[in-house]
């Protein structure tokens, strides 16, 4: 099942990255407009722009290929973001090289400028730097080739004030596009921690109510979901007897130590797979998928030998502690509250009768 989860959010992550792709498309449907442009004006012959256009189509082609075959998954940055914001660069220097005037050959620096914007997805402030020195150099590689082989497209007085105002654009652009990412992986990291503790119950570190009740939702559906009928999803209700009085004679610290042992305890003989958590106050809820009533009985009995069997160095020797349970099994299409209630009422009688007992409701 967990299995299924992890293929499942990576498919929807592998989804993204495709729509991520698609967004990348729009901000190179720009530079295209601009070929296009320079062709009609008769600025760019249309050799070059068709293999601009071939290249640019192998180009998207392959990083759409590779995600769909899963091989990104392979790389070290799954997303490809650098080596897509780099890709279409050396295509477009290729073509720049045709354009005769400098004039127009700046459109192209401007797309480069957002291509590199996708870096604030992903990169970091070394990584956008590296994109932009590449997108310079790159551009005085072109500026080299034509001072070799056409000095006459070009003029060297606007082709350095052009420069210099590129890499100042550029080292903005990453150092902004950084800034970005970096917020995004702190509100990331911030989220996980908010959704962790707010699923935490914060005395005993157990699974809060909210958590118990959206894992019970879960097994619900898992268990609506299965093909075969030989497990059933039982739930115990658990509950430390007589707990006011420890509270009232031991005071409320010892009733806190008290909670969170029994909860170290019972965390360590819960089976893999079983869930615990704290209901509130001193109720505990276990929760037994794939199981059997047998099995949930079974357990409800170790939970019950190993806490009356636990010392306690804060109360006196000889002084223990119990507690009683209430055991259900969720009863197809039934709302989960419904099995909580008849765990609960099983728990009220499990008092009735004395304490320190399991009572399976019916
Ligand atoms: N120390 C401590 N006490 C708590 C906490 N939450 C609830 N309690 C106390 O647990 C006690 C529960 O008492 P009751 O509901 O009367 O039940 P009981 O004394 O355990 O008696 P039975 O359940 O009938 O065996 C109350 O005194 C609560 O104040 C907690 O986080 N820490």
């Amino acid at each position: 099942m967990a299995q299924q989860e992890a293929v499942d959010s990576i498919a929807k992550i592998q989804k993204l990255r495709l729509q991520r792709m698609t967004w990348g498309l729009g901000a190179q449907f720009s530079t295209w407009l601009v070929i296009v442009g320079l062709y009609l004006f008769g600025m760019v012959p249309m050799l070059p722009a068709a293999i601009y256009f071939l290249m640019i189509l192998t180009i998207n082609l392959v990083f759409a290929l590779l995600i769909k075959a899963n091989v990104n998954l392979r790389f070290r940055d799954p997303s490809m973001t650098a080596a897509q914001i780099v890709a279409p660069i050396w295509p477009a220097v290729i073509l720049m090289y045709f354009v005769a005037d400098p004039q127009a050959r700046t459109a192209f620096l401007l797309t480069a400028i957002s291509g590199l914007m996708f870096g604030s997805f992903a990169l970091s402030r070394r990584s956008m730097l590296a994109v932009s020195a590449f997108i310079l150099t790159s551009y005085l590689a072109l500026l080299t080739a034509l001072h070799l082989f056409a000095p006459s497209r070009m003029d060297w007085r606007i082709e350095l004030i052009i420069v210099f105002t590129y890499a100042s654009v550029l080292v903005t652009v990453a150092y902004l596009g950084s800034y970005i990412s970096s917020i995004r992986n702190t509100l990331r990291e911030k989220n996980v921690l908010l959704a962790e503790l707010a699923a935490r119950d914060p005395l005993t570190q157990l699974p809060n109510r909210r958590s118990l009740m959206d894992q019970l939702s879960q097994e619900v559906a898992r268990f609506e979901r299965r093909t075969a009928n030989e497990h059933e999803l039982c739930v115990s209700m658990l509950d430390v007897d007589h707990f006011k009085r420890i509270n009232d004679t031991w005071g409320h610290d010892t009733g806190d130590a008290i909670l969170c042992r029994i909860s170290n305890e019972l965390r360590k003989i819960m089976r893999q797979g079983d869930f615990l958590g704290r209901f509130g106050g001193e109720e505990f809820i276990v929760i037994l998928p794939e199981s059997t009533l047998e099995a949930a009985q079974h357990t409800a009995d170790r939970i019950k030998d190993c806490v009356a069997n636990l010392h306690f160095p804060e109360l006196p020797d000889g002084e223990r502690i119990t507690v009683s349970q209430g055991v259900s099994i969720y009863q197809p299409g039934e709302r989960i509250e419904a099995t909580l209630k008849r765990a609960d009422e099983a728990l009220y009688i499990a008092k009735e009768e004395g304490r320190n007992r399991i009572v399976v409701g019916h």
